[in-house]
């Protein structure tokens, strides 16, 4: 594990490098995707890493997890509270909407999570400009592979330097790098609404997403779910479509 994670911060200092940027900056939300970036980021570059806390209608126990996360490697931090930010921002659009009679409830839901997860990527790119860093994100191969992540939100960053860990090699990242073991143990949640977990709204399990990736057999009824939520979300693992040239 030492090895690999030696591999990841080589490749970020890289990467600095060859942006001829100053340093990287990460959003830290509690749990142990963002925990592990916040390690290697700080171990990448030490006196020029940043976390980000950006409360967004959270759970208050997630704050409380992100700041231990900060102790746990001692990287700088801002919190930005975007509670009012989004209740601004998601009122006025329904309220536009529901004046012209066209406002659909039942997609709200998801419409209101997605926009918590595409405020706080404005927040991190209007701070990395500050500091002149890169975007950091937290997609895991689990997560690349079933698109569980919103598209130009959480998705929407300069590096990946998880997308090759399956749920299980990030745990294990997480232990040897030293987080605390409360947030590596805590259900995997995206906070967009209350008792979210990413389990629950898959339909499958993180173990069973790890499996396959490693081209073991599981059980069909997994295997569909996994298969049906990669094809559905082919289209954030690409540029936007162009059509051809004029000819
Ligand atoms: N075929 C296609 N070609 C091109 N674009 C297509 C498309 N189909 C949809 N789209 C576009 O994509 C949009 C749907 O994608 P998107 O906006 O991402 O939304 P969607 O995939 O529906 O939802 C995001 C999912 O990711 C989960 N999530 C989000 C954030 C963080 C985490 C976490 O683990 O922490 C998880 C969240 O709980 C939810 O299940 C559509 O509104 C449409 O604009
Ligand atoms: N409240 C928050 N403050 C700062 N960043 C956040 C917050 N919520 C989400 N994020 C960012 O969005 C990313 C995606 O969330 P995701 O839930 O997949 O990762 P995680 O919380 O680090 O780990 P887990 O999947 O185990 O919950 C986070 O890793 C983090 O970078
Ligand atoms: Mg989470």
């Amino acid at each position: 594990m030492e090895k690999k994670i030696e591999h990841l911060v080589q490749w970020l200092q890289q990467k600095v490098k060859e942006a001829n940027v100053q340093g990287l900056i990460v959003g830290i939300s509690g749990g142990i995707d963002s925990a592990v970036v916040a390690h290697l980021i700080k171990r990448a570059c030490p006196s020029d890493s940043l976390g980000v806390i950006m409360p967004t209608k959270s759970n208050p126990q997630d704050k409380i997890d992100a700041l231990k996360v900060v102790d746990s490697c001692g990287i700088n931090h801002v919190v930005v509270e975007l509670t009012e930010t989004h209740n601004t921002l998601f009122q006025a659009i329904e309220e536009q909407l529901q004046a012209k009679g066209e406002w659909q409830e039942e997609r709200s839901t998801l419409g209101d999570a997605n926009t918590r997860a595409r405020l706080r990527m404005t927040t991190l790119y209007a701070v990395a400009n500050n500091y002149n860093y890169l975007v950091v994100g937290t997609d895991n191969a689990a997560e690349w592979l079933t698109g569980y992540f919103t598209k130009y939100g959480d998705g929407g960053v300069d590096l990946v330097p998880l997308v090759h860990l399956t749920k299980g090699e990030v745990r294990e990242m997480a232990r040897a790098l030293g987080v605390p073991e409360d947030v590596i143990t805590k259900a995997p949640s995206a906070g967009l609404w209350e008792g979210q977990t990413d389990e629950n709204e898959m339909g499958t399990t993180y173990d069973m997403i790890d499996l396959y990736l490693k081209g073991k057999d599981i059980p069909d009824k997994d295997r569909e779910i996994i298969e049906r939520l990669h094809k559905r979300s082919e289209h954030k693992r690409q540029l936007a479509a162009a059509p051809s040239e004029f000819v």
